[in-house]
């Protein structure tokens, strides 16, 4: 229907005109306000000088506000463009009237009568646009479930803060309104999804912060999206309990963190801790360690002409990360860390001098058993308490025998002599003796406790890690038959090698960071009470596991797709695996998320006949939206000159169209290397990503098909489809799954000589 014959067409522009009035008025209130605390801070600031506490609690208090009124400026400039999405008319059932509620990104209160004019997305009431149908409907707020009645859904396209349409729903998924959105071009980086989303993705939004969630969701489905979104909520409603900083994202690198950056200070929020799990484990070990290349077995893994030689090695390669990832590697840490702490505190008893304060068997049972729940560290800082306790107790009744001692020599000699300047000697002698011996006492007890403490070495995690593969005895007694011969031997020995270059790859740092913990705990550090991660199929379940024990407060929501586990090696085969080592006692929900977002039916018609070669009820496909695109085309040329022009005038074409992002994807670093330089004669402004890039920048990007994950491009070529490239084995299915699931609008496929098998079933 155009816009102007909408019945409420004059009611919806005059709102969105007094909406946009009382933002303007709120925001030079703002200025004002922001002016007055730039004052107070740099007040607050000289004021320190003159050395009262009471400065540095205002400095802190001022620029508390002031932060917060920068956060409250960009969210009222935002809303000068586009105030709300949404609007939503509820009627309680006790009410007598029917509420129209406005929904934007933020709330905005009238000062007068403190009437929201728009309600914030993730206010609980706002959960009736995203959740019910017209009709009765229901929602959750402190108060208990509220019921009324829903007459209306309405969503709007306000640009600029100009109104540009109406749409009236039932459903979000209002078809028209979602393809929209869904058929825009993807910028440089990923973007907001408030208005659009979907029953099932706004569940895993909106679940309980405390219980641990697993998504499954497939290529495109939001995981990325959901993720931050999901943050986003917790921290609005979690407002007066936790800061931003109380929430982690952690992502496969800091170049995908930099693609994903813009979502949260568009969803208004600032401060959340973002990190890798490789920063996270250093931060978490401390001191310095080298990470090796992650891509580097990848790289290996994905060469089909391997000669013999290769293909075992390699097969040995795979089985030393994939056991490294294991539990049954986290159940021999353990056996190792049990010897460790059988072997933590020297053999022998506490003494001073003749004097025996503790004896070895009963401290060992207070390390062993009594405060068997702390590291070991800290239970030798509780037993140092027990020693000085003791020792203290014992210096008493030691100082009085010496007493006693004195006062019966003293006594003898006094019966025995008779005065005279021998005796006196003598007595003073006698009493010398006790002095000496008491302040002997005094100076050894004073150290006698520290001393004991000194001699319980300090190794390094690391150091610990290395002595169990270095030590062949050990390793083999711990190792039992985990692992063959040839298996146990290699691992051993590979690790022994990856240590002495002075690197230590992913894998280790899952068991290191556990052996810090257990041997010296880490508790400390963090301060985070939810984490969300994402791309979660490259973790292992040992990793899992030691992020759980490390954040022991800590619930996790935890987003990933097992068909795009590229790194299965040492990632995970199945979330049952984390529902049930990771989590243990505690429910842990595994959610589904099939529908997927970003591409064509046809695109994705495509990569699922792909993904369906491998038979595993593990892998689930997504489901497309109902948008249609161009058919996928699979293209054969004579050479890779031939493909590359060919690429090259595509791009021309797709560029003249208005597409901003397109990517070449060849399966290895190599061929991109190779592509880049015919490509580079073409399109000056092509760039390689090679993974190492600490900013992504849209535009023409070449990038082997390892490194596209989590990324999107409004059109992608695949280079190089050809048979012996992609086989029909595990790892090359994914890799090609990845690449074709990246496309939101066009998707090319190369090939030289035969097509790859896995494409024989696109129509
Ligand atoms: N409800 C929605 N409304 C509009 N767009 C959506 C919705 N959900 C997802 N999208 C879009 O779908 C695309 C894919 O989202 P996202 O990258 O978060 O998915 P993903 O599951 O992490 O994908 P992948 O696993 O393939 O990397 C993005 O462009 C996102 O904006």
């Amino acid at each position: 229907m155009p816009l102007k014959e909408h019945p409420d067409y004059l009611e919806e522009l005059q709102r969105l005109e007094y909406t946009l009035d009382y933002v303007e008025k709120s925001l030079e209130n703002a200025i004002h306000e922001k002016d007055r605390l730039d004052v107070e801070v740099s007040k607050s600031k000289k004021g320190l000088s003159d050395d009262s506490s009471q400065g540095y609690i205002d400095l802190m208090i001022n620029t508390m506000f002031h932060d917060r009124i920068q956060i409250k400026l960009k969210n009222l400039n935002a809303a000068r463009k586009k105030p709300y999405f949404a609007r939503i008319d509820f009627k309680e059932n006790n009410s007598a009237e029917k509420e129209k509620i406005y929904i934007g990104k933020m709330s905005l209160m009238r000062e007068e009568d403190q009437k929201l004019i728009i309600v914030d997305w993730r206010a609980p009431i706002s959960n009736l646009y995203y959740e019910e149908r017209i009709g009765d409907a229901s929602y959750s707020c402190p108060e208990g479930r509220i019921k009324g009645k829903l007459s209306l859904k309405r969503q709007f396209s306000i640009d600029v803060g100009k109104l540009n349409n109406i749409f009236d729903i039932d459903i979000t998924t209002n078809d028209e309104f979602l393809q929209s959105y869904l058929g825009a071009n993807a910028d440089n980086r990923l973007k907001d999804i408030v208005s659009t989303i979907q029953v099932e993705q706004n569940r895993v939004i909106r679940a309980d912060m405390w219980k641990p969630l697993i998504v499954q969701g497939a290529a495109g489905s939001g995981k990325t999206t959901i993720a931050l979104h999901r943050i986003a909520y917790l921290i609005y409603t979690f407002e007066k309990s936790f800061e931003p900083e109380n929430f982690m994202i952690l992502a496969p690198t800091r170049f995908f963190l930099n693609y994903i950056s813009e979502v949260l200070p568009e969803l208004g929020v600032d401060r959340v801790k973002q990190t890798t799990y490789q920063d996270f484990a250093l931060e978490m070990i401390g001191g310095k360690l080298k990470i090796a290349d992650e891509n580097e077995k990848l790289i290996r893994f994905v060469d089909n002409n391997n000669t013999e030689e290769e293909i075992e090695l390699n097969n040995l390669i795979r089985s030393e990360s994939e056991f490294k990832a294991s539990i049954e590697f986290r159940k021999i840490m353990d056996a190792y860390l049990e010897k460790i702490e059988k072997d933590f505190l020297p053999k022998m008893d506490f003494t001073v001098g003749n004097y025996v304060i503790y004896k070895y068997d009963e401290i060992q049972s207070l390390f062993l058993n009594e405060y068997k729940n702390l590291s070991m560290h800290k239970r030798v800082l509780e037993i140092k308490k027990h020693l000085s306790n003791r020792l203290k107790q014992k210096k008493d009744s030691i100082r009085a025998s010496f007493q006693f001692e004195c006062d019966r020599k003293v006594a003898a000699v006094k019966r025995d002599m008779e005065d005279c300047e021998e005796r006196r000697k003598i007595l003073s002698e006698i009493i010398d003796s006790k002095n000496e011996s008491i302040s002997k006492l005094e100076s050894i007890c004073k150290k006698a406790v520290n001393d004991y403490v000194k001699s319980i070495s300090k190794i390094e995690p690391l150091k610990y890690y290395r002595e169990f593969f270095e030590n062949e005895e050990l390793f083999l007694s711990l190792m039992g038959n985990c692992l063959n011969k040839n298996e146990a031997e290699f691992l051993r020995k590979y690790t022994i090698d990856i240590l002495n270059k002075g690197f230590v790859e992913i894998e280790d740092l899952a068991p290191i960071m556990y052996i810090k913990y257990c041997v010296y705990g880490i508790d400390e550090k963090i301060n985070v009470k939810h984490i969300v991660v994402d791309e979660a199929q490259d973790f292992s379940v040992f990793q899992f596991y030691v992020l759980k024990k490390i954040a022991k407060d800590t619930s996790l929501t935890i987003l990933g797709d097992l068909c795009q586990g590229i790194h299965s090696y040492r990632g995970i085969k199945s979330w049952r695996d984390v529902q049930n080592y990771v989590f243990e006692d505690k429910k842990c929900e595994i959610v589904n998320l099939e529908q997927s977002y970003r591409t064509t039916v046809e695109i994705m018609n495509a990569a699922n006949s792909v993904i369906t070669k491998i038979k595993d009820e593990n892998i689930i496909p997504g489901k497309p939206v109902i948008r249609h695109g161009d058919k996928v085309e699979i293209i054969k040329k004579e050479s890779l000159q031939d493909t590359a022009k060919d690429i090259s005038s595509k791009i021309n074409e797709l560029k003249k169209d208005g597409f901003k992002s397109i990517a070449v994807i060849c399966k290895t670093i190599d061929e991109c290397m190779k592509m880049n330089t015919l490509l580079k004669k073409y399109h000056k402004d092509i760039q390689l990503l090679t993974g190492k890039e600490k900013e992504y920048k849209a535009g023409i990007v070449i990038v082997p098909s390892y490194f596209s994950k989590g990324l999107e491009f409004d059109a992608v070529m695949i280079a190089n489809a050809d048979s012996d490239k992609y086989t029909e084995n595990e790892l090359d299915i994914k890799l090609l799954y990845v690449s074709m699931t990246r496309p939101l609008h066009k998707l090319y496929i190369y090939y030289e000589k035969n097509p790859s098998a896995l494409l024989n079933d696109i129509k």
